[in-house]
């Protein structure tokens, strides 16, 4: 499989460490709020990038930490009158509601900050001692001077970064680029003991920690939106490697943003649909199959309009995999002979659709794929089929949807009853020759998008 990496700025051969293993962290959420349609694409894609390589064999180790200390979860708290504490669990609650329904998938590990601040501060130590880190009453900086390698993932040198770089009237920091790995405790915050005094970690240290406490030292895959490229993940690569003297990460990947009127939806623009507002409206598997449907690196802009034709798509997938279901129920028999060539030429569907999620994942032409692979069934199989071959594109759609974990939902069977008492209902009006009945009845049916089918074994019925 090819990945585009931002470090080398090219599509590269993956190889993990360990054959047959993938060691893969992702930036998680800051939680303090339900999350946005934005914030929603790195989780969904991220998770699509796990199952895929799952897919194809590998085992991932996959963490994604959910930042519990952060000024905006103490303002939130201090807004609201409970702890900082309080808001992250809401919020780590509320998190999980959202992504079971989006159909992630939870991950190996989902550490928080403040189960790791041991570990936080004997990183910081080991900094320090190194001469890396240095203290100023009671905070710590990195000291950016003192790793070479500053500004290779955003590719821009320490000096002009400089340039553009203020040190706020509140910092004390040697260096403008230097950047705090711990605060010192203000009034209204929660605080841990350290050797520097009461504080709290600063933002970035939390991941390299979290990282190499989960994965080690060296990581196959680090992934997160675009805009942690810089600072943050500049600054994960700093610390770590400062630390370790090995690199961070071999592969970074970045998604693309979610945009409203081509600006990035944000919380602080106010520019942002939560997730959960929208499932208010649409079932989040549409929301799930919207992100999909574009290569993840390409910028999105959202709207209503968008998630509707995504809502009709996946609608199409369903009535796919009914109208497969349908003749499965009531198919007979072997491949015949004029059926083989079929089979082989499902398979070739599959050899795409892995084509295209090799060439840095993109779903968006593997759903293409699956679209093609329909409209081959709709024309090929149909009642006059093998069984044998009905189950074969059934196995193959439901293969290559289940890498991208849709059309997943199982059909509800109370509805499938009331739709057999209805055709009953409707076979006893025509019997009494109440013709009248028996249509209102059908035309009901069709309104539920059932269409009845009249066939030698009796009415048989299928979802349009
Ligand atoms: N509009 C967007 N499109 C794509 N990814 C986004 C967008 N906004 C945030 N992200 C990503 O969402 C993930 C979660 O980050 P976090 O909870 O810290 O949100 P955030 O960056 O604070 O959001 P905001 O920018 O709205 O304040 C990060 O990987 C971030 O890069
Ligand atoms: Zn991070």
């Amino acid at each position: 499989m090819k990945l585009y990496n931002t470090l080398t700025r090219q599509k590269e051969e993956f190889i993990p460490i360990e054959e047959g293993k993938v060691k893969m962290y992702v930036c998680g959420p800051t939680v303090y709020n339900y999350f946005h349609i934005g914030n929603a694409r790195p989780f969904i894609m991220f998770d699509t990038l796990r199952r895929y390589l799952e897919y194809r064999g590998y085992e991932v180790t996959y963490v994604q930490n959910f930042t519990d200390v952060d000024d905006k979860i103490i303002n939130k708290a201090n807004e609201e009158g409970i702890t900082s504490q309080e808001v992250a669990d809401k919020y780590i609650k509320e998190y999980f509601v959202d992504a079971d329904a989006l159909g992630i998938k939870r991950a190996t590990v989902h550490p928080r900050v403040t189960e790791n601040i041991n570990e936080i501060i004997e990183f910081i130590k080991d900094l320090e001692s190194k001469g890396i880190a240095y203290e100023v009453n009671g905070d710590v900086y990195f000291d950016t001077k003192k790793f070479d390698d500053y500004g290779k993932l955003s590719k821009q040198n320490i000096e002009e970064l400089e340039l553009g770089a203020r040190i706020e009237v509140s910092e004390k920091k040697n260096n403008p680029m230097d950047f705090v790995l711990w605060k010192s405790k203000k009034e209204g915050e929660p605080g841990w003991d350290s050797p520097w005094g009461e504080g709290r970690p600063g933002w970035h240290i939390e991941c390299s920690v979290m990282a190499s406490r989960y994965l080690g030292e060296t990581i196959d895959i680090h992934a997160g939106g675009q805009d942690l490229t810089f600072p943050h993940h500049e600054n994960e690569i700093a610390q770590s490697e400062a630390k370790s003297g090995k690199p961070f990460a071999r592969y970074w990947i970045h998604n693309g943003y979610i945009n409203i009127n081509n600006e990035k939806m944000s919380k602080s623009k106010g520019n942002f649909f939560t997730v959960r507002d929208i499932s208010k409206e649409f079932d989040l598997e549409v929301v799930r199959f919207f992100m999909l449907s574009a290569h993840y690196k390409n910028p999105v802009n959202f709207s209503d309009e968008m998630l509707k034709q995504s809502e009709s798509g996946l609608e199409r997938l369903y009535n796919a995999k009914d109208r497969l279901e349908f003749l499965i129920q009531n198919g007979n028999g072997s491949l015949k002979e004029e059926e083989k060539q079929l089979k082989e030429k499902l398979n070739e569907f599959k050899q795409k659709f892995i084509e295209n999620m090799d060439d840095d994942l993109n779903t968006a032409d593997a759903i293409s794929v699956i679209f093609e692979l329909v409209r081959f069934i709709n024309t090929n199989i149909d009642e006059n089929s093998s069984l044998e071959i009905a189950q074969s594109a059934y196995e193959m759609f439901k293969e290559l949807t289940g890498v991208l974990n849709i059309v997943n939902k199982v059909k509800n069977n109370i509805i499938d009853e009331e739709i057999e008492k209805m055709i009953e209902q409707r076979q006893i009006a025509k019997k009494e020759k109440n013709f009248k009945l028996a249509d209102e009845i059908r035309d009901k049916l069709k309104e539920m998008g059932i269409i009845l089918e009249d066939t030698r074994q009796g009415v048989k019925w299928r979802r349009i």
